[in-house]
């Protein structure tokens, strides 16, 4: 069995080979030659899959992405193919739920809002606005959902209209990339939708750049009281519009999931898929290649108190993920010149909550306990 696999896919040599014949490809040179004599493809989503990539894959039965996203995979072209396809779905929601909530952490410090008042809209209630909605509510930060497309299929969350969405403080994305249909995100966030927008707002696009309409994103930007904009994706990445940066608060090449456990559990999950289709056992886990939990110093001010204050809770979370340093790289790498891609290629290495444990003496309340462990934190007691 041979599998051909992108060579940005963490240990996917390691993974692989246990496998069968594992044979890595850079996306950037990849041809369909490369892809004629493999069984299973695993790619991330630099990777488009389509008719000119698999066009001479003979013997190709699956495949699979190591992403939560999969609109580069032409779905149509391999249910033609009889060809399998599977994702990593949910694989980096808590890598881009923690990048939101250092975002308004941020903004909290830098006095944009306040984050006891403010209400966040979070567009997508699947792994990733799960994810966030979990961590809002564990710092009692307040939210509305909104997914048309669950609420109609009978989740019995309590869901919003897009028209209450825009009335939130923050709107955070968090919807696949779907070009057509009821549901279609593709410019979701119109002219019409940015003019209603206003300076009181922050809106976060943390999911695809295709949701936006960057031109009425740009055009807004030169009329009056702008909403405050953070992006992570862009239109027609790799080659973005760099224009646009300067209007920006925060900017960031693609990474909200590029945590270590985000990018090792994608890996993880298409190795599952193969094991499954290939009816081979489950041998390797994701601990077996990460370091065990860290211990993080961290002492409540008042362990009595029922929650954290801000500023601890942001000096915590801060001093783990704190987004401002990767804007600083992304706005140097895109001012030198340097490849969108290459920029990714080369993110530093983030760990998320979960990779920490606290250890407190004493009593604590179970109010900071609650705080904390809803973060994701081990906690020791001593
Ligand atoms: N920036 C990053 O690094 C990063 C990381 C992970 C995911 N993503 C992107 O974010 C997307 C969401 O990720 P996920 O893991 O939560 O996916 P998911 O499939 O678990 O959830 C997506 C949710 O969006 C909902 N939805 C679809 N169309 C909608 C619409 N028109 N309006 C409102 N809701 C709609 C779906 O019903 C679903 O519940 C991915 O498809 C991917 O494109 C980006
Ligand atoms: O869809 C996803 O999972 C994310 O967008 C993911 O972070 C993409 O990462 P890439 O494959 O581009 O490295």
């Amino acid at each position: 069995m041979k599998i051909l696999y992108e060579d940005t896919i963490p240990r996917g040599y390691d993974y692989f080979s246990s496998l069968g014949e594992a044979v890595s490809y850079n996306a950037a040179t990849v041809t369909s030659d490369d892809v004629a004599s493999c069984d299973y493809l695993a790619v991330r989503s630099t990777t488009p899959v389509n008719e000119e990539l698999l066009s001479n894959a003979e013997n190709l039965h699956c495949v699979a992405t190591a992403t939560a996203g999969s609109n580069h995979i032409d779905k149509h072209y391999l249910e033609e193919r009889d060809i399998a396809w599977r994702d990593a779905g949910g694989c980096n929601a808590v890598a881009v739920a923690e990048y939101v909530l250092s975002v308004l952490l941020i903004a909290h410090r830098d006095k944009k809002l306040d984050l006891s008042r403010i209400r966040v809209g979070i567009v997508g209630a699947g792994h990733v606005g799960t994810s966030l909605a979990n961590l809002l509510g564990a710092l009692d930060i307040a939210y509305v959902l909104n997914d048309p497309p669950r609420q109609e299929a009978g989740d019995r969350r309590h869901f919003v209209d897009f028209s209450e969405i825009l009335s939130c403080d923050v709107i955070s994305l968090h919807v696949p990339f779907v070009k057509e249909g009821v549901h279609k995100t593709h410019h979701l966030i119109d002219a019409a939708v940015l003019k209603s927008l206003g300076a009181g707002n922050l809106l976060i696009n943390a999911c695809r750049g295709e949701v936006i309409n960057e031109e009425a994103l740009l055009q807004r930007f030169d009329n009056e009281s702008a909403p405050t904009v953070v992006l992570d994706v862009f239109d027609n990445e790799p080659n973005i519009n760099t224009g646009l940066l300067r209007h920006l608060w925060l900017a960031t090449g693609h990474i909200a999931g590029h945590s270590i456990e985000g990018k090792l559990r994608g890996t993880q999950l298409v190795y599952e898929h193969f094991c499954e289709l290939a009816k081979k056992p489950v041998k390797l886990d994701m601990d077996d290649f990460l370091a065990a939990p860290q211990p993080i110093s961290f002492m409540p001010r008042d362990p009595s108190m029922e929650a954290l204050n801000w500023d601890e809770i942001s000096s915590l979370l801060l001093s783990i993920y704190d987004v401002t340093i990767d804007d600083k790289d992304f706005r140097n790498a895109m001012q030198a010149g340097e490849s969108f891609s290459a920029y990714r290629k080369q993110y530093r290495v983030r760990r998320e909550f979960n990779a920490f444990t606290i250890a407190l003496s004493g009593v604590v309340s179970e109010g900071i306990l609650r705080q904390l462990t809803g973060l994701g934190f081990t906690i020791e007691t001593l």
